[in-house]
């Protein structure tokens, strides 16, 4: 088990209908890229684990949130949106994505209702979810809710619908934190019998260091929207925690992108937009923490980084 798990902010109140017999399991958010995995699981968890941001493929590794009710724990895996598999660093995220999809007891499958997702890609799911259900519940939820009308819901729900894939639909918004006590509702009753996995405090099962990985990627795509994010990879060098209450934490990191023009954007004007990000990240991990924080970030350049097994595992996107 991961060490400095994160303590949770007080869990929500769903009706405790079925308190006498606790449900516990893990439920695979899978689905494409951008369509609101993420924003959805942050909303349940009630904090950030999950980077979120307009550009698709924001999320790299599997990240877990936990929800623990008096109706039982939700383990959550929040996974990378599967895209084009044309490169080996996107079909290792799509193996990720696959692997907790075949662990989960329960499968969701968040579908954006604004846009909705196009035929290819509804074929796309197709072929990747049903193979894989095996029998396993699938939840289909339809998120981002609050940006369709209600006159323009019910045909959207209707279309899903006729996709004709097995499960039931609800209508949700990770933004707006819409519905979510009846969709987690539906998740608690589908789950199998069983005690709480994690302690019941903890809100996800990522440390501190790889949190602060993510807020630091997270605020790399909130600045730079084309391709430079994509090619951007951050690693934690250095992760120093204070030795006794008032100290600072101490922070080092590098951002590696593949060539020498993306480390000057990443700069930006006389170290603008390094800046911001720094800034941004850090202020982030001050309230994670609960206390000071000083980050460092060096860009470097480390030519096609996404097809380098052995920087690949040094980033943690591989196993050892
Ligand atoms: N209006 C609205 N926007 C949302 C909602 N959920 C997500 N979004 C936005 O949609 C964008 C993508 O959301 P993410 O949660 O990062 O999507 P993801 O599926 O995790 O994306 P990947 O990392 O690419 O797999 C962000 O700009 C979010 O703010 C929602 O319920 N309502």
């Amino acid at each position: 088990m991961p060490k400095n798990p994160v303590p949770s902010l007080p869990v929500g109140e769903e009706q405790a209908s079925n308190s006498a017999h606790s449900r516990s399991g893990f439920v695979s958010l899978v689905g494409l890229p951008n369509s609101g995995k993420s924003t959805l699981v942050n909303a349940i968890v009630g904090e950030k684990i999950a980077a979120t941001s307009p550009v698709a493929q924001t999320t790299r590794t599997l990240i877990q949130g936990i929800h623990t009710t008096t109706r039982g724990q939700i383990v959550f895996y929040d996974t990378p949106g599967f895209h084009r598999l044309s490169h080996a660093f996107n079909q290792l995220m799509g193996t990720v994505a696959r692997e907790a999809l075949l662990s989960a007891d329960v499968v969701v499958w968040v579908v954006s209702l604004d846009p909705l997702p196009g035929p290819q890609d509804v074929e796309k799911m197709r072929q990747i979810l049903l193979p894989a259900l095996g029998g396993r519940p699938l939840v289909i939820a339809a998120t981002k809710m609050d940006r369709a009308k209600p006159q323009g819901m019910i045909p959207r729900l209707l279309e899903i619908e006729k996709w004709g894939f097995p499960g039931e639909i609800i209508p949700v918004s990770g933004l707006k934190e819409k519905n979510l006590d009846r969709f987690l509702n539906l998740l608690f009753d589908l789950l199998p019998a069983g005690e709480p996995v994690f302690d019941r405090e903890w809100y996800t099962s990522q440390t501190v260091r790889q949190l602060a990985r993510e807020y630091i990627q997270e605020k790399i795509f909130l600045q730079l929207r084309e391709e430079v994010p994509h090619q951007a990879a951050v690693l934690i060098e250095e992760f120093e925690e204070p030795q006794s209450p008032g100290e600072i934490t101490r922070i080092t990191g590098s951002i590696f992108v593949e060539r020498l023009s993306q480390k000057g954007i990443l700069i930006g004007q006389k170290g603008e937009r390094i800046r911001e990000i720094s800034q941004a990240a850090r202020k982030d991990i001050e309230r994670l923490v609960g206390g000071k924080v000083f980050l460092r970030l060096d860009v470097r350049v480390s030519e096609g980084w996404r097809e380098n097994p052995g920087m690949l595992r040094e980033l943690g996107y591989m196993p050892e």
